[in-house]
Protein backbone atom coordinates (compact mmCIF):
# COMPACT_ATOMS: atom_id res chain seq x y z
CA UNK A 1 0.00 0.00 0.00
CA UNK A 2 1.24 3.71 -1.15
CA UNK A 3 0.17 6.45 1.33
CA UNK A 4 2.50 8.69 -1.10
CA UNK A 5 1.10 12.55 -0.19
CA UNK A 6 -1.36 11.35 2.55
CA UNK A 7 1.03 11.09 5.57
CA UNK A 8 0.06 14.38 6.87
CA UNK A 9 1.29 14.89 9.90
CA UNK A 10 2.45 11.15 11.17
CA UNK A 11 5.37 11.34 13.76
CA UNK A 12 7.98 8.10 12.81
CA UNK A 13 10.33 7.57 15.52
CA UNK A 14 12.93 5.68 15.88
CA UNK A 15 16.06 4.81 18.69
CA UNK A 16 18.42 2.71 19.12
CA UNK A 17 22.03 1.75 19.71
CA UNK A 18 25.31 3.11 17.37
CA UNK A 19 25.22 1.77 13.88
CA UNK A 20 21.82 -0.09 14.12
CA UNK A 21 20.65 1.52 10.88
CA UNK A 22 18.30 4.68 12.31
CA UNK A 23 19.67 7.06 9.88
CA UNK A 24 19.87 5.08 6.71
CA UNK A 25 16.55 3.78 7.67
CA UNK A 26 14.79 6.78 8.39
CA UNK A 27 16.17 8.99 5.55
CA UNK A 28 14.83 5.70 3.19
CA UNK A 29 11.25 6.03 4.72
CA UNK A 30 11.13 9.94 4.68
CA UNK A 31 11.97 9.96 0.86
CA UNK A 32 9.93 7.27 0.04
CA UNK A 33 6.77 9.30 1.69
CA UNK A 34 8.14 12.85 1.50
CA UNK A 35 7.82 13.24 4.95
CA UNK A 36 10.90 15.82 7.33
CA UNK A 37 13.47 13.60 8.44
CA UNK A 38 15.65 14.61 11.71
CA UNK A 39 18.54 13.23 12.59
CA UNK A 40 18.70 14.18 16.49
CA UNK A 41 22.42 12.84 17.08
CA UNK A 42 23.60 15.31 14.60
CA UNK A 43 22.40 18.17 17.13
CA UNK A 44 24.06 16.79 19.79
CA UNK A 45 27.51 16.55 17.77
CA UNK A 46 26.93 19.73 16.51
CA UNK A 47 26.65 21.20 20.03
CA UNK A 48 29.86 19.11 20.73
CA UNK A 49 31.81 20.45 17.76
CA UNK A 50 30.63 24.21 19.49
CA UNK A 51 32.13 23.20 22.62
CA UNK A 52 35.37 21.81 21.49
CA UNK A 53 35.95 24.67 18.67
CA UNK A 54 35.59 27.04 21.51
CA UNK A 55 37.59 25.37 23.91
CA UNK A 56 35.25 24.23 26.37
CA UNK A 57 36.22 20.48 27.96
CA UNK A 58 33.16 18.28 27.35
CA UNK A 59 34.05 16.44 30.26
CA UNK A 60 33.35 19.56 32.39
CA UNK A 61 29.69 19.47 32.87
CA UNK A 62 30.08 22.88 34.20
CA UNK A 63 31.28 24.76 31.70
CA UNK A 64 28.88 22.77 28.94
CA UNK A 65 26.08 23.47 30.70
CA UNK A 66 26.59 27.28 31.26
CA UNK A 67 27.83 27.12 27.26
CA UNK A 68 24.75 25.15 26.29
CA UNK A 69 22.74 27.97 25.17
CA UNK A 70 25.26 29.84 22.97
CA UNK A 71 25.48 27.98 19.82
CA UNK A 72 23.07 28.62 16.94
CA UNK A 73 22.11 25.16 15.73
CA UNK A 74 20.14 24.72 12.48
CA UNK A 75 19.21 21.10 10.79
CA UNK A 76 18.02 20.67 7.76
CA UNK A 77 15.04 18.20 7.33
CA UNK A 78 15.01 17.44 3.57
CA UNK A 79 16.15 13.52 3.65
CA UNK A 80 17.81 13.76 0.53
CA UNK A 81 20.20 16.26 1.53
CA UNK A 82 19.85 16.69 5.36
CA UNK A 83 22.17 19.63 6.64
CA UNK A 84 23.67 21.02 10.49
CA UNK A 85 24.92 24.42 10.35
CA UNK A 86 26.29 25.92 13.85
CA UNK A 87 26.18 29.64 13.75
CA UNK A 88 25.96 29.96 10.14
CA UNK A 89 28.86 27.22 9.19
CA UNK A 90 27.95 24.35 7.52
CA UNK A 91 29.48 21.88 9.64
CA UNK A 92 28.08 18.01 8.21
CA UNK A 93 31.07 17.04 8.06
CA UNK A 94 32.99 18.20 11.03
CA UNK A 95 30.52 16.94 13.57
CA UNK A 96 31.73 13.33 12.08
CA UNK A 97 35.26 13.11 13.45
CA UNK A 98 37.05 10.67 15.88
CA UNK A 99 37.18 14.17 17.82
CA UNK A 100 33.60 14.68 18.28
CA UNK A 101 32.58 11.05 18.39
CA UNK A 102 34.72 10.84 21.06
CA UNK A 103 33.64 13.62 23.12
CA UNK A 104 29.42 13.67 22.58
CA UNK A 105 28.41 11.12 25.01
CA UNK A 106 29.46 13.45 27.52
CA UNK A 107 28.42 16.38 26.21
CA UNK A 108 25.09 14.24 25.73
CA UNK A 109 24.62 13.84 29.50
CA UNK A 110 24.51 17.08 30.26
CA UNK A 111 21.18 18.39 31.41
CA UNK A 112 21.14 21.33 30.09
CA UNK A 113 22.18 20.15 26.96
CA UNK A 114 19.32 17.68 26.46
CA UNK A 115 17.00 20.59 27.62
CA UNK A 116 17.34 22.85 24.61
CA UNK A 117 17.73 19.99 22.28
CA UNK A 118 14.76 17.98 23.35
CA UNK A 119 12.89 21.48 23.16
CA UNK A 120 14.41 22.40 19.34
CA UNK A 121 13.36 18.95 18.28
CA UNK A 122 10.12 19.17 19.29
CA UNK A 123 9.52 22.60 17.95
CA UNK A 124 10.53 20.83 14.48
CA UNK A 125 8.15 18.24 14.84
CA UNK A 126 5.68 20.72 15.83
CA UNK A 127 6.79 22.68 12.89
CA UNK A 128 6.49 20.11 10.36
CA UNK A 129 2.69 19.18 11.68
CA UNK A 130 1.77 22.45 11.40
CA UNK A 131 2.56 22.67 7.86
CA UNK A 132 0.88 19.37 6.90
CA UNK A 133 4.06 17.29 6.92
CA UNK A 134 5.03 14.10 8.56
CA UNK A 135 8.14 13.73 9.90
CA UNK A 136 10.71 10.72 10.74
CA UNK A 137 13.04 11.48 14.06
CA UNK A 138 15.72 8.95 15.33
CA UNK A 139 18.03 8.97 17.67
CA UNK A 140 18.40 7.69 21.76
CA UNK A 141 15.05 9.01 23.23
CA UNK A 142 12.47 9.95 20.65
CA UNK A 143 10.23 7.12 21.63
CA UNK A 144 10.80 8.05 24.81
CA UNK A 145 11.00 11.71 25.90
CA UNK A 146 10.85 13.77 22.50
CA UNK A 147 7.65 11.87 20.82
CA UNK A 148 6.40 9.53 23.20
CA UNK A 149 2.61 9.98 21.09
CA UNK A 150 4.29 9.50 17.78
CA UNK A 151 2.22 7.18 15.85
CA UNK A 152 5.36 4.71 14.93
CA UNK A 153 7.67 3.76 17.18
CA UNK A 154 10.53 1.29 16.78
CA UNK A 155 13.33 0.22 18.59
CA UNK A 156 16.24 -0.85 15.98
CA UNK A 157 18.47 -3.35 16.49
CA UNK A 158 21.62 -5.36 15.50
CA UNK A 159 24.28 -7.71 17.00
CA UNK A 160 27.40 -5.37 17.88
CA UNK A 161 29.53 -7.62 15.45
CA UNK A 162 27.03 -6.97 12.82
CA UNK A 163 26.90 -3.00 13.69
CA UNK A 164 30.67 -3.17 13.83
CA UNK A 165 30.85 -4.46 10.56
CA UNK A 166 28.31 -1.86 8.46
CA UNK A 167 30.61 1.04 10.66
CA UNK A 168 33.98 -0.18 9.76
CA UNK A 169 32.34 -0.71 5.79
CA UNK A 170 32.22 3.00 5.70
CA UNK A 171 35.42 3.76 7.43
CA UNK A 172 38.62 2.78 5.23
CA UNK A 173 41.61 1.47 6.42
CA UNK A 174 39.62 0.82 10.10
CA UNK A 175 40.23 -2.15 12.51
CA UNK A 176 37.17 -3.80 13.54
CA UNK A 177 37.64 -4.57 16.85
CA UNK A 178 38.58 -1.04 17.33
CA UNK A 179 35.55 0.20 15.93
CA UNK A 180 33.04 -2.45 17.70
CA UNK A 181 34.97 -1.79 20.98
CA UNK A 182 33.81 2.30 20.38
CA UNK A 183 30.85 1.29 19.28
CA UNK A 184 30.14 -0.62 22.99
CA UNK A 185 31.88 2.66 24.77
CA UNK A 186 29.20 4.83 23.23
CA UNK A 187 26.13 2.32 23.84
CA UNK A 188 27.44 1.88 27.70
CA UNK A 189 27.24 5.39 28.39
CA UNK A 190 24.68 6.70 26.51
CA UNK A 191 22.04 3.55 28.17
CA UNK A 192 23.82 4.52 31.63
CA UNK A 193 23.44 8.20 31.42
CA UNK A 194 20.77 9.36 34.44
CA UNK A 195 18.93 11.94 31.95
CA UNK A 196 17.08 10.26 29.37
CA UNK A 197 19.39 7.28 28.82
CA UNK A 198 18.65 4.77 25.28
CA UNK A 199 15.88 2.63 26.47
CA UNK A 200 13.55 0.35 25.11
CA UNK A 201 9.72 0.62 25.74
CA UNK A 202 7.54 -1.35 25.69
CA UNK A 203 5.04 0.05 23.25
CA UNK A 204 7.91 0.80 20.86
CA UNK A 205 8.29 -2.25 18.23
CA UNK A 206 11.63 -3.60 18.22
CA UNK A 207 12.66 -4.80 15.21
CA UNK A 208 16.12 -7.38 15.24
CA UNK A 209 17.92 -6.37 11.74
CA UNK A 210 21.22 -8.59 11.93
CA UNK A 211 19.92 -10.42 8.91
CA UNK A 212 18.04 -8.08 6.91
CA UNK A 213 19.55 -5.92 4.00
CA UNK A 214 18.71 -2.06 4.37
CA UNK A 215 15.89 -2.32 1.87
CA UNK A 216 14.24 -4.64 3.73
CA UNK A 217 13.98 -2.69 6.91
CA UNK A 218 13.02 0.29 4.94
CA UNK A 219 10.24 -1.57 3.65
CA UNK A 220 8.50 -3.11 7.27
CA UNK A 221 8.86 0.92 8.06
CA UNK A 222 6.74 1.39 5.12
CA UNK A 223 4.21 -0.96 5.65
CA UNK A 224 4.10 0.29 9.37
CA UNK A 225 3.76 3.64 8.39
CA UNK A 226 1.45 3.25 6.00
CA UNK A 227 -0.43 1.40 8.66
CA UNK A 228 -0.78 3.81 11.40
CA UNK A 229 -1.60 7.02 8.38
CA UNK A 230 -4.49 4.58 7.61
CA UNK A 231 -6.03 4.22 10.93
CA UNK A 232 -5.45 7.85 11.83
CA UNK A 233 -8.08 8.70 8.84
CA UNK A 234 -7.92 11.93 7.06
CA UNK A 235 -9.25 14.61 8.91
CA UNK A 236 -8.28 14.33 12.69
CA UNK A 237 -4.02 15.93 12.53
CA UNK A 238 -3.15 19.22 13.32
CA UNK A 239 -2.57 21.62 10.60
CA UNK A 240 -4.32 19.33 7.62
CA UNK A 241 -5.42 21.38 5.01
CA UNK A 242 -2.20 23.55 5.49
CA UNK A 243 0.69 24.27 3.09
CA UNK A 244 3.14 21.96 3.08
CA UNK A 245 6.59 23.23 4.38
CA UNK A 246 8.51 25.32 1.87
CA UNK A 247 12.62 25.00 1.39
CA UNK A 248 12.85 27.17 4.23
CA UNK A 249 11.54 26.65 7.28
CA UNK A 250 11.85 29.49 10.62
CA UNK A 251 13.21 28.21 13.86
CA UNK A 252 15.55 25.50 14.23
CA UNK A 253 14.41 23.61 10.87
CA UNK A 254 15.36 24.36 7.23
CA UNK A 255 13.92 21.96 4.70
N1 LIG B 1 19.96 -3.31 7.45
C1 LIG B 1 21.19 -2.95 7.08
N2 LIG B 1 21.98 -3.83 6.46
C2 LIG B 1 23.22 -3.52 6.12
N3 LIG B 1 23.83 -2.32 6.35
C3 LIG B 1 23.08 -1.40 6.95
C4 LIG B 1 21.73 -1.67 7.36
N4 LIG B 1 21.26 -0.55 7.96
C5 LIG B 1 22.26 0.35 7.93
N5 LIG B 1 23.35 -0.16 7.31
C6 LIG B 1 24.65 0.50 7.14
O1 LIG B 1 25.23 0.56 8.44
C7 LIG B 1 25.95 1.77 8.62
C8 LIG B 1 25.42 2.47 9.85
O2 LIG B 1 24.08 2.85 9.62
P1 LIG B 1 23.48 4.20 10.20
O3 LIG B 1 24.46 5.31 10.13
O4 LIG B 1 22.16 4.38 9.54
O5 LIG B 1 23.29 3.77 11.72
P2 LIG B 1 22.84 4.65 12.96
O6 LIG B 1 22.04 3.78 13.85
O7 LIG B 1 22.20 5.90 12.50
O8 LIG B 1 24.24 4.99 13.63
P3 LIG B 1 24.63 6.16 14.64
O9 LIG B 1 23.72 6.05 15.81
O10 LIG B 1 26.04 5.86 15.01
O11 LIG B 1 24.48 7.46 13.90
C9 LIG B 1 25.76 2.57 7.32
O12 LIG B 1 26.91 2.34 6.52
C10 LIG B 1 24.55 1.95 6.68
O13 LIG B 1 24.56 2.03 5.28
N1 LIG C 1 18.36 11.51 20.81
C1 LIG C 1 19.70 11.41 20.98
C2 LIG C 1 20.56 11.27 19.90
C3 LIG C 1 21.89 11.17 20.12
N2 LIG C 1 22.37 11.24 21.37
C4 LIG C 1 23.81 11.21 21.64
C5 LIG C 1 24.33 9.85 21.96
C6 LIG C 1 25.13 9.44 20.75
O1 LIG C 1 26.28 8.71 21.11
C7 LIG C 1 25.50 10.77 20.12
C8 LIG C 1 25.70 10.77 18.64
O2 LIG C 1 24.57 10.19 18.02
P1 LIG C 1 24.71 9.43 16.59
O3 LIG C 1 25.17 10.44 15.60
O4 LIG C 1 25.70 8.34 16.78
O5 LIG C 1 23.32 8.94 16.32
O6 LIG C 1 24.49 11.66 20.49
C9 LIG C 1 21.51 11.38 22.42
O7 LIG C 1 21.96 11.43 23.59
N3 LIG C 1 20.19 11.46 22.21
Amino acid sequence: MSAQGSAEGVVVAIDGPSGSGKSSTAKGVASARDLWYLDTGAMYRAMTWWMQHHGVDADDAAAVAEAAGRPDISMGTDPAAPTVHVDGRDVAREIRTQQVTAGVSAVSAVPAVRERLVAMQRETIALARSRAAGIVVEGRDITTVVAPDAQVKIYLTASAEARAHRRSGELSGSDIDAVQADLARRDLLDSSRADSPLTQTADALELETTGLGLDEVVAILLELTDRAVAAAGAGDRPGAGKAVGEKQAEGSAAR
